[in-house]
């Protein structure tokens, strides 16, 4: 059975009237990566904090692991969350600064697993500069080895690659994705897509407070692929000739009247001759290449203004 590491149901976050997650449905599986997208004030945050037992719901349930029967509180311990600003000691080393945390937590043989953190998030263990004279990208990493003290099963993170330089970006991405392989199973956020589109598995897009849309990689990128619309009389009658004629068969019928075509190679000078050829009338023919970026915007565009 595959397992089921959070479920969430019917999830809604009221701060007084104004509704910052509404009714939110979801199942994350072990060593998903899912990425929360959307723009800002959309509720990514409230979904995270809701998800890493930091925000109380108003309404709606949560459960974890595969529903096992145990104390909420040993949930939350399997979770590591880092949202918003790791809360570091700026005047001590990354050592220390896990050192303090790890006997706060009463973790034993403290010095091995901070060794091993550090070196899983690439930071020197010997380097005893002081945190404030960190990177942004050195702190982002220290941050990830702080919510990884407790060995969680689930990573947390929000907007970790925010204010990052193209370097740093990359290396919080390699970094995320080493962890995935190492079994952990992660929700990261965004409000930016095309950042997520390099190791997400799957997307939850979320526009003021619903979720407008959850689709895996493989339905984004089909999303986004480079297509020929074609509008027809009838599209029953035109795919077998686009069959037989062009050996298309990468193809999905929107509607009785709209075929999309799937297929680099095919021009469409070529789909409007053998059509045309056979008597069949095209209404439109087009190609369409939607940017990652684009999709984002047209979904949360469509989905309209909500007013609570
Ligand atoms: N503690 C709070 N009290 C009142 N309103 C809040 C609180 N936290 C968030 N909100 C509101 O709830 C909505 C969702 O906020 P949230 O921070 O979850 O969004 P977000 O998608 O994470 O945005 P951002 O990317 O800007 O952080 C926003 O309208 C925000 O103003």
């Amino acid at each position: 059975m595959t397992d089921c590491m959070i479920e969430i149901c019917g999830l809604t976050k009221m701060y007084k009237s104004k509704t910052a997650v509404r009714n939110a449905d979801l199942k994350i599986y072990r060593g998903e990566i899912v990425g929360i997208i959307g723009r800002n004030g959309a509720g990514k945050s409230t979904l995270l904090k809701m998800i890493g037992g930091l925000v109380y719901p108003t309404s709606g349930e949560l459960h974890f692991f595969n529903r096992a029967a145990a104390g909420e509180q040993s949930f939350f311990e399997r979770m590591g969350v880092l949202i918003e600003n790791p809360g570091l000691y700026p005047n001590v080393s990354a050592y220390e600064n896990l050192n303090l945390l790890a006997m706060a937590y009463g973790l034993g043989d403290r010095n091995a697993a901070i060794e091993k953190l550090l070196q899983l998030v690439g930071l020197d263990s010997k380097n005893t500069a002081k945190v404030k004279s960190y990177s942004m990208g050195m702190r982002q990493r220290l941050g990830i080895a702080v919510a990884l003290l407790g060995s969680p099963d689930v990573l947390i993170l929000d907007e970790p690659i925010n204010g990052l330089d193209p370097q740093g970006i990359v290396e919080i991405r390699q970094l995320i994705l080493e962890l995935n392989t190492a079994g952990l199973t992660i929700l990261i956020s965004s409000h930016i897509l095309e950042e997520l589109s390099k190791i997400a598995t799957k997307y939850v897009i979320i526009h003021q407070g619903e979720f407008i849309e959850v689709l895996s990689r493989e339905e984004l990128q089909q999303r986004c692929e480079e297509r020929i619309e074609l509008g027809v009389e009838e599209a029953r009658a035109a795919l077998p000739v686009l069959e037989r004629e062009l050996n298309i068969t990468k193809y999905k019928v929107v509607d009785s009247r709209t075929v999309y075509v799937y297929d680099e190679n095919i021009h469409i000078r070529q789909i409007v001759k053998v059509l045309s050829e056979q008597g069949i009338m095209i209404d439109s023919i087009a190609k369409h290449k939607q940017s990652l970026e684009q999709y984002f915007l047209e979904r949360t565009e469509s989905a309209g203004e909500r007013h609570d």
